[in-house]
């Protein structure tokens, strides 16, 4: 049956140019950034049929000019163009940045970093695509073209700083499209939720003195022994921005490995309130998904499930006013990525969520992340007051608190 064309429904951003992105080596197993993660989430999308339920986007490369909103000209022209089209570029402009020249890597590539490889023919289109997919989604979100988004991209962005490349990423993809939709159409207040195991240290950089940005971020930290090591909750913003750069760092390594219930514990006690008293109007989610369960501690070690993503970005849609792009960042175990974007793509449609299982509902958060939670409400609440009162359900599960509250709430009344 197909959708009646006037109701907006899930934008998808996809293109296969984003597939040729690859190390000249050739070696997935070295590389565990590859194209795969994408070849298989979109054909999990197609085969389940919800590719044809969306709005398909017509995907575009991000131009230099929206490159700039975040990166340096420098940055933009040394890594989103390559030396087939290099000739058009100013040479002058490359001495400018800290790193111009590319490295040999161990496997036999070039790279900016042993992580971060680069072919000279298809990572510039790539990157370019990955930019313009997610830009595109959230203009169209915002002027109502579509209810809602889902960047199916690669290479991610939330390790890319203004003027450096790392981490897999080239150019921050979400955090272009927060400043574009400032510039363009003059958003207010944006929610960028970043729920990658890994800390978007480039977003963080990016907004770090920006109040009109809310950044949030759930990740592994352990005391900054987890890759790219920053992320701690001492870092709040700085100066306008003092209080709008929130980390939910988790510490304690794997013992145990994090699950569901202490991500609902942070949604619970942090990541609402904070999100509902700051009144986005647009919610940008950097939605990696090396959380779940198959992925090596080096990738990840935790055990969330892909019930749980989809708990999150059904939380995330009761703000402003349901106006929430999610974009793919990391995520590294093939069939935990595809059920887990499966299931976001589910319910930013408008289907129920798949249920959080009644162990994880009923289990109260591990000590590790009970300590990390209320590090965060003691930091943050001299500007948040809202945590005060989330500070107590911390050591709950989520079926005690919702029990709790329910009992307040009949109390009062
Ligand atoms: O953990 C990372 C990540 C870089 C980027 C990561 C990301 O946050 O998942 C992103 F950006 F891709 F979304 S995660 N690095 C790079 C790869 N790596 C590894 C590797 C593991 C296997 C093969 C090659 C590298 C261990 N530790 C690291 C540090
Ligand atoms: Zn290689």
């Amino acid at each position: 049956r197909r959708r009646a064309s006037n109701t907006p429904t899930t934008g998808l951003a996809f293109d296969s140019q984003m597939l040729k992105h690859s190390c000249i080596c050739g070696n997935n197993a070295v590389h565990p950034e590859h194209a795969g993660r994408l070849q298989s989430i979109w054909a999990r999308l197609l085969e389940t049929g919800l590719v044809q339920r969306c709005d398909r986007l017509r995907p575009r490369k991000a131009s230099t000019q929206e490159l700039q909103a975040c990166h340096s000209e420098a940055h933009a022209l040394l890594y989103g163009t390559s030396p087939l089209n290099r000739h058009k570029m100013d040479i002058s402009k490359l001495g400018a940045l800290p790193v111009t020249a590319f490295v040999r890597l161990p496997c036999g590539g070039i790279g900016v970093d042993s992580d971060t490889t680069w072919n000279e023919i298809y990572t510039a289109p790539a990157a370019r695509m990955a930019v313009g997919c997610t830009v595109d989604l959230a203009l169209r979100t915002w002027t109502g073209d579509i209810r809602n988004g889902f960047a199916i991209v690669r290479p991610p962005g939330h390790h890319a700083e203004p003027q450096q490349a790392m981490g897999f990423c080239f150019f921050n993809s979400v955090a272009i499209a927060a400043r574009i939709l400032q510039k363009e159409h003059r958003v207010h207040k944006i929610l960028i939720f970043d729920w990658d195991v890994h800390h978007g240290n480039g977003t963080q950089e990016i907004f770090y003195d920006d109040p009109r940005v809310l950044v949030i971020s759930l990740h592994r930290h352990d005391d900054g022994n987890f890759f790219p090591g920053t992320g701690s909750p001492a870092e709040c913003g700085a100066g306008a921005g003092l209080g709008f750069n929130i980390n939910v760092a988790w510490s304690g390594g794997l013992n145990p490995p994090l699950g569901d219930a202490e991500y609902l514990a942070a949604f619970r006690t942090i990541v609402m309130p904070i999100a509902r008293e700051f009144g986005p109007d647009m919610v940008l989610v950097s939605a990696g998904f090396a959380a779940t369960d198959g992925h090596a501690p080096p990738l990840g070690g935790y055990r969330v499930t892909p019930a749980c993503y989809g708990y999150m970005t059904r939380q995330l849609m009761q703000l402003a006013n349901g106006r929430v792009v999610l974009a793919l960042e990391g995520g590294y175990d093939l069939p935990s990525i595809c059920d887990a974007a499966e299931e976001c793509v589910r319910v930013l449609l408008g289907d129920p969520p798949s249920p959080i299982s009644p162990t994880e509902l009923a289990r109260p958060p591990c000590n590790n992340a009970v300590i990390a939670l209320q590090k965060v409400i003691a930091i943050q609440s001299l500007h948040w007051p809202c945590l005060q009162e989330a500070a107590k359900s911390a050591t709950c599960s989520h079926n005690d608190a919702v029990r709790n509250e329910k009992e307040d709430k009949e109390t009062v009344s």
